[in-house]
């Protein structure tokens, strides 16, 4: 039997339309979401990405603020551009598309980002706040992901479910997001030794590893999930995932294909993160602490 495709893109057109409500809900109280989006040099893709994520923005109403910078701009010209941000009230969100040139510390100019802005989830209170369940912003993908699966029905709980890749950004939130949801949770990564014995227990199978066709047919269980956060251009131009679409398909009961399925969820949690934290700053008075940040509670289904 072959797999029912998990379709990102119309699970963003759907949700994006709540989302232009919940704007014009905040425009009526005074308040135009604002996202600043940081672009260090001229990576090709991440100038594809950030366009995707401005259209988004004027797609839902939210104001965007795109900062463009050469790839030589020195470390303390970025922090003197985040600190503004922090302190200018109409932004609501601040990213820093990754990558970022070498001589920048990326650690510094994340932690530079207040923790109320931190629409990406990238500060290390969100990072730690996802180890004890109850961080402010869910990192985009990874939150993007939890969506996907749960417009398949499947309760996560108890499930084996196998993370290939241990990013920063994607693999290691993600399984905590779903340790946090109760599955069993494997990690796999450069190092694995022999990963398909890992790969083929998987209820779940959720592929960030960056490399073309790393998952083929035999190394996917039966009836299992699969979902590919893999985004690699071909020498001919195609964008294909990490996993064998046509050859696992057959094998799995749900697929996300590449592209369509997980990078435009990407750009909608991230819109996501960014009216929440316009709905916040219409609270009488926020404290200057973390405190009263409600936890996120958007669901696919
Ligand atoms: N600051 C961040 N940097 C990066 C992130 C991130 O979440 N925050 N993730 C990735 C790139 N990324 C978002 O920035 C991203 C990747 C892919 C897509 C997407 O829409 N993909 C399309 C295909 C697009 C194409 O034509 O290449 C799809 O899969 O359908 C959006 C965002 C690294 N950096």
């Amino acid at each position: 039997m072959t797999a029912q495709i998990i379709d990102g893109k119309a699970l963003s057109k759907q949700l994006r339309v709540g989302f232009r409500e919940r704007v014009g809900r905040l425009v009526e109280q005074g308040v135009r979401p604002g996202l600043a989006v940081i672009l260090v040099g001229d990576n090709p893709a991440s100038r594809v990405y950030v366009g995707n994520k401005v259209k988004a923005c004027e797609e839902c109403g939210v104001r965007s603020l795109h900062v463009a910078l050469p790839a030589d701009t020195p470390e303390a010209e970025m922090l003197a551009r985040i600190a503004q941000l922090n302190a200018d009230p109409t932004v609501h969100g601040i990213l820093i598309q990754l990558p970022l040139p070498g001589h920048i510390d990326v650690r510094r100019v994340l932690e530079a980002i207040s923790v109320h802005k931190d629409v990406d989830g990238f500060h290390l209170y969100n990072v730690g706040g996802l180890v004890v369940g109850n961080t402010i912003f869910p990192p985009c993908t990874p939150y993007g992901v939890q969506l996907l699966l749960d417009t398949t029905g499947t309760e996560v709980a108890g499930k084996n479910v196998v993370v290939v890749g241990a990013s920063n950004i994607v693999g290691k939130p993600m399984a905590l997001m779903l340790l946090q949801r109760e599955a069993t949770v494997t990690i796999c990564h450069a190092k694995t030794r022999d990963l398909a014995q890992h790969t083929i227990l998987a209820d779940i199978l959720i592929v960030a590893a960056g490399k073309p066709g790393l998952i083929v047919p035999q190394m996917v269980k039966q009836g299992a999930i699969v979902i590919d956060v893999g985004i690699n251009r071909l020498p001919d131009n195609r964008i294909v995932g990490d996993v064998d679409f046509d050859g696992v398909k057959e094998k799995a009961s749900w697929i996300t294909p590449v592209p369509g399925g997980v990078g435009p969820m990407t750009v909608t949690m991230l819109i996501e993160n960014t009216l929440r934290s316009a709905e916040r700053s219409l609270q009488a008075s926020p404290a200057d602490d973390y405190q009263d940040w409600e936890a996120p509670v958007l669901k696919a289904v």
